[in-house]
């Protein structure tokens, strides 16, 4: 009886409402940047989720050029996910490695069949020793004729050429290519030899995404999920360029987790994000792991049955607002993991202290979401699944079959032994993961207006909610109405 009398109330988003408070802050106006580890930050506050059915590389190309982050799934061989986040960080490459160079000494003729058979515009010449002398481009080539094709390279090309060194970040390199609007930046060494290119269509491609989260050399983004235990893994990972390593477990509050994560931490170079969790208690104990971040959520997923097979988890805005109480005194940013199927569940989560919210289900059956489109009755589909359901298990490498395979004799797995924590299904089609972001951002800094703030910082200090009645929901949804027409934004709960 004691124990029943002790248990907390605990809540989740249809709980409460954000109260709106006054306010002179235009939607338009706010930031959304956020810190998603202690060491990134992202330009818009979500993760996509390490699901075989969200995340690979399409994905988090898609989400890094919104300002977000994905987080590659761990149901594939060590070299395949290795290969999904290189995918990712060659996908914006400023300096291109291989240049293709010419001497000083050839003839313009010679430098314009390299450019034809190379399909390039332009060539760094440079002499014997490899050091940048100009630059030679088809539009010195062009007016050209007859006997001055045999002119010298050294007589046509650019010999005040515009050159970075290697490391300059992207934003000055832009800058520079802009200023002296020229359309290839050679890199060069200290010593002035080459080491490579930037061309104008790189930098170009950078402009069309001003908002892209990027590290320091101008690459997307991009984190990668691990086990807790998958040492190799994790390197392999690191190794690779991964920004942030997610150990992903349905348990992170665990001694020998924690243990293993600490050890982990010290041989990578990636930031390193820690979960499951769900209680200011794992909070405590997993920051002792030294992590650069946390992810909350045991069984608030739409695809998660652990609430029901095992009768244990938090719901989630009351985890949420417990595990950010204690990170906040860390400095060690929260990500809120699952559960969210409205923008105005992500601005409830911010309120309540994450930095960011991871997603599965909004961005299921994008055009960038891993599987193949179906079509039922006329509509289109994508397959949803969760990463602890028997389909996830038994196929790829099978991540999470070790603990629900209890029988634990996985050298003869057979499906009817395993228990599983999720479900298989289907959601609509929805075409661009780019429009998604850009509904739930909408209703995000629409909230951000209401509240009064122009920043997730401000959203964390000034945002305050209100408790409502399962009617008050009621009344917050559309209600006497049959919806004719639908909106990009919202789904009626079915
Ligand atoms: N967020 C959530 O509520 C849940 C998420 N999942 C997802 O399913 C996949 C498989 O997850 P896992 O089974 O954790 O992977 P896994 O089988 O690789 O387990 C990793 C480790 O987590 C610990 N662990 C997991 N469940 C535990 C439990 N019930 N009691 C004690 N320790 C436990 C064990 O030490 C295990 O070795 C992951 O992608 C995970 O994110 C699964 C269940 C719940
Ligand atoms: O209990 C679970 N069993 C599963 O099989 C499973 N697979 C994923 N996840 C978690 O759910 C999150 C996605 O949730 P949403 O679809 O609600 O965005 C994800 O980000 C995960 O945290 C699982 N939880
Ligand atoms: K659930």
């Amino acid at each position: 009886m004691d124990k029943l009398t002790k248990a907390e109330d605990t809540y989740t988003f249809d709980d409460f409402l954000i109260k709106p408070g006054l306010s002179s802050i235009e939607p338009k106006d706010v930031t959304l940047k956020t810190q998603v580890s202690t060491n990134f930050n992202l330009n818009i506050p979500i993760v996509s989720s390490a699901m075989d059915t969200v995340t690979e590389s399409q994905m988090a190309i898609a989400l890094a050029r919104e300002g977000g982050l994905g987080v590659i799934h761990r149901n594939l061989t060590v070299d395949d996910e290795v290969k999904e986040v290189r995918k990712v960080k060659l996908a914006n490459e400023l300096t291109v490695k291989e240049v293709i160079t010419i001497s000083p000494d050839e003839t313009a003729e010679e430098a314009k069949a390299i450019m034809d058979m190379e399909e390039i515009s332009g060539l760094p010449v440079v002499d014997d020793n490899d050091v940048v002398v100009g630059i030679i481009s088809r539009r010195d080539i062009k007016p050209l004729r007859g006997k001055y094709l045999h002119n010298k390279v050294s007589e046509v090309m650019t010999s005040d050429v515009v050159t970075i060194s290697e490391g300059t970040e992207t934003e000055k390199a832009l800058d520079i290519a802009y200023e002296n609007k020229v359309e290839r930046l050679p890199v060069v060494s200290e010593k002035d030899e080459i080491v490579g290119i930037v061309t104008m269509k790189d930098i170009l491609k950078h402009k069309q995404y001003p908002n892209a989260a990027r590290d320091k050399r101008g690459t997307y983004l991009v984190a990668a999920a691990c086990g807790p235990f998958d040492i190799d893994r994790a390197m392999a990972l690191s190794d690779a360029g991964a920004d942030i390593i997610a150990i992903d477990s349905a348990h992170g509050h665990k001694t020998d987790i924690i243990e293993s994560v600490r050890e982990m931490n010290k041989n990578v170079e990636s930031d390193v994000l820690l979960g499951n969790i769900a209680t200011a208690k794992a909070a405590e104990d997993i920051l002792k792991a030294e992590i650069n971040g946390i992810k909350v959520g045991i069984g608030p997923g739409s695809i998660c049955t652990t609430r029901i097979v095992a009768g244990v988890g938090v719901p989630q805005l009351s985890a949420v607002s417990s595990v950010a109480d204690v990170a906040e005194d860390y400095g060690v940013p929260v990500i809120a993991d699952g559960g969210l199927r409205y923008s105005g569940d992500i601005a409830k989560a911010l309120c309540v202290g994450a930095n960011a919210v991871m997603v599965g289900s909004l961005l299921a059956g994008t055009k960038e979401s891993p599987g193949e489109m179906t079509i039922r009755n006329g509509r289109k589909y994508k397959q949803y699944r969760g990463m602890g359901s028997l389909g996830a298990m038994t196929g790829g490498v099978g991540a999470g079959k070790d603990r629900y395979f209890q029988n634990s004799n996985s050298s003869n797995m057979n499906s009817t032994k395993l228990v599983p924590e999720g479900i298989e299904g289907v959601v609509p089609y929805k075409g661009a993961a780019s429009q998604i972001i850009f509904q739930l951002m909408g209703g995000l800094k629409s909230s951000m207006g209401y509240v009064g703030a122009d920043s997730i910082k401000q959203m964390h200090e000034k945002a305050e909610l209100v408790h409502i009645t399962a009617n008050g929901m009621l009344e917050s949804h559309p209600h006497d109405i049959t919806i004719t027409n639908e909106s990009p934004n919202y789904n009626p709960r079915s």
